[in-house]
């Protein structure tokens, strides 16, 4: 670990750009493909994704340039509606934004920040957004679109087809188009929500991500492509510039695959309890491995060269879908729209190179991470761009059941990596270099350290019960480092396997959820058997405090180092004690939880018996 974590401070980079400089005309411009993903309506309101997809079709960039797809896995009437409602929005939204300079292009940010507009365009405009907002919320409650209220017959169509034998994983694919730039100057806004067949594996986001490469290829196939969740808006709206001015300097543009922007989050608390703001990977990390080939791939907040999905940079044959294919046809005509059917099919990719060297690669839960780290095999490079005011901000799970299970996905998704064909341990070493394969393996030795906790939770416990010491007296020198390893130790939640892709909630409903968060207060109010390690572990740390305390005071001599190491665990685990018998309110710890960890705490206790007699 030492050396992992070391490899990424060796050479870190500043990055400053100057996106006030870069000269273009408007026609000039690159073309730009955003790709938004969403899979749930009601763990990812159809809201947050509107302003996302608005926030995003308001940069400052030549709206006739962009497109904006987003992908649906939850194949949702109710985010189909949401953003129909954004299409006719965004025709008074994005002028106002523009001629006034607005900065927030998130309605409701910047609604929520000026409570106290005055102007009656900016009123008018208000009225509108909670108008939309009030019919969004309508159909989430019914849970569907009265097909009725809509007026146009070839949307209605798509309403309809919803009603028959339509399921979130058995449906047939969905593409609409719901605004061009034919007729105004505005974005492309197209809805995707790929075929699903109970047949064939549809491989989570990964899966989503490359329908979106090869149906966004057949309509516009910018070479730009910018990939967001859907609850990361636009912080910023020269973002995309600041991207260009790496993504079109022809000293570095030959190989590089894509520019990261961290990902920052609002909400969070002073004391972040649940340690959501990951400072380490977002920011301190990345500066590390720009010094090297360029930061990992973070899933969210991501420029890419369209080329880099396609093959190595030296690779000169590509496929028909590829970035070099010429669209020039409107992308709602007939041929083009059934061309982007057919790739949208649940068996297109059967036999084919997608998923394994073409697109975002399969066969990890962190498809992010795989990805980015077989495109830096090849031989892309990528840059990292931390501009002073935040690029995107996303939303950080705001409760302990969906932390936990957010990291298990995670560690799932690491250790698919570390057992593949392509270990960073031993095919990373090969392709990128000791320095650059050692920071991938910072990552991937990261679900190895749970193993750690668990001994440094439980072991150094069960010897002050059997007053067998496993730590040499502090008169022995390596005690020195024994005490360097017990400051390196942190109480983290255990990881239980789940496997498939949880989504995380985001659904901020829950009110006394949300005010427990804000209060800073833990919540460990659902009975989930992933709170089974950690009470076991605070049960196991109190008992043997006690019985070390009671040696020490009794006997006069203890097992030092053990019982420092209980103590911290103790301390650590207050707010777990409290929540087994202090708290009445929904937070606290299901009673059911905390006699299982009872029980497991006596048999590990009596277990112990065999390892330590
Ligand atoms: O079958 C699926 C499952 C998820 N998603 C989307 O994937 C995104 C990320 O899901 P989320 O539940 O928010 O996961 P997080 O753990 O918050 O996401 C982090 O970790 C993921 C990998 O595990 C990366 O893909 C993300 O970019 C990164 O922010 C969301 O937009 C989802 O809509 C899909 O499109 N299809
Ligand atoms: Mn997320």
């Amino acid at each position: 670990m030492w050396a992992t974590t070391t490899s990424l401070r060796l050479n870190p980079v500043h990055r400053s750009e100057y996106p006030e400089r870069y000269e273009a005309k408007p026609e000039d411009f690159p073309k730009l493909d955003v790709f938004i993903c969403t899979a749930d309506p009601y763990k990812e309101p159809p809201m947050m994704v509107v302003n996302t997809a608005l926030s995003v079709m308001a940069y400052d960039y030549p709206a006739d340039k962009i497109s904006v797809y987003v992908s649906d896995d939850g194949g949702s009437s109710l985010t189909l509606f949401a953003l129909m409602e954004a299409a006719k929005f965004s025709k008074h939204w994005l002028p106002y934004c523009k001629n006034n300079n607005v900065q927030d292009r998130s309605p409701e940010v910047y609604f929520s920040a000026n409570s106290h507009l005055k102007d009656e365009e900016a009123l008018n405009l208000k009225r509108m957004y909670e108008d939309l907002k009030k019919r969004v919320k309508h159909v989430v409650d019914c849970g569907k679109v009265d097909t009725q209220s809509i007026k146009s017959n070839q949307l209605r169509e798509v309403f309809d087809l919803g009603d028959h034998k339509f399921t979130r994983n058995d449906h047939p694919s969905i593409i609409t188009v719901l605004q061009t730039n034919e007729t105004e100057m505005m974005p492309n806004l197209i809805y995707v929500s790929r075929e699903k067949s109970k047949v064939s594996s549809h491989h989570f986001k990964a899966g989503a991500l490359n329908t979106l490469l090869r149906v966004s290829s057949v309509m516009t196939n910018s070479p730009i492509i910018l990939t967001l969740d859907c609850d990361m808006y636009s912080n910023d709206p020269i973002t995309p510039v600041r991207a260009l001015c790496y993504l079109s300097d022809p000293k570095i543009n030959s190989n590089l695959g894509f520019v990261q922007f961290p990902q920052k989050f609002q909400g969070i608390t002073k004391n972040d309890i649940y340690g959501s703001e990951l400072k380490r990977p977002f920011d301190i990390n990345t500066i590390g491995y720009d010094g090297l080939m360029g930061p990992i791939y973070m899933g969210t907040g991501c420029f890419f060269n369209r080329r880099t999905f396609y093959g190595p940079p030296s690779m000169l044959e590509i496929n028909d879908l590829g970035p070099n294919r010429i669209v020039d046809k409107p992308i709602n005509a007939q041929d083009i729209l059934a061309l982007a059917h057919n790739v949208a099919r649940s068996n297109y990719e059967c036999n084919t190179k997608w998923g394994s060297k073409i697109g975002f690669r399969y066969g990890s839960l962190v498809e992010d991470y795989y990805t980015g780290y077989m495109l830096h095999c090849e031989g892309w490079r990528s840059v990292f761009c931390g501009p002073k005011r935040a690029a995107f901000y996303g939303d950080s799970p705001k409760s302990l059941v969906d932390v936990v299970g957010q990291q298990t996905r995670w560690s799932i998704g690491l250790l698919e990596v570390d057992f593949c064909k392509y270990s960073p341990f031993n095919y990373g070493f090969k392709s990128l270099g000791l320095l650059m394969s050692l920071g991938y393996c910072y990552y991937a030795f990261w679900p190895f350290c749970s193993i750690s906790l668990i001994v440094y939770g439980l072991l150094p416990q069960l010897a002050i019960f059997y007053g067998v010491s496993i730590f040499p007296k502090t008169s022995d020198p390596l005690f020195g480092l024994y005490l360097f390893l017990f400051l390196e130790f942190t109480l983290k939640t255990l990881n239980l396997s789940t496997h498939g892709f949880n989504v995380t909630s985001k659904a901020n409903d829950d009110d006394k959820q949300r005010k427990r968060y804000e209060q800073e207060i833990f919540d460990f109010g659902s009975s989930s058997s992933m709170f089974l390690p950690v009470a076991t572990v605070a049960i196991m740390n109190l008992l043997a405090f006690v019985w070390g305390i009671y040696d020490l005071l009794a006997r006069g001599e203890g097992l030092v180092i053990e019982l420092m190491l209980t103590s911290f665990g103790v301390v650590n685990c207050l707010p777990i004690y409290e929540a087994m018998v202090l708290r009445t309110d929904d937070g606290k710890l299901p009673k059911r939880v905390s006699f299982l960890a009872g029980i497991i705490t006596l048999v590990l206790i009596m277990s112990g018996y065999l390892l330590f007699k």
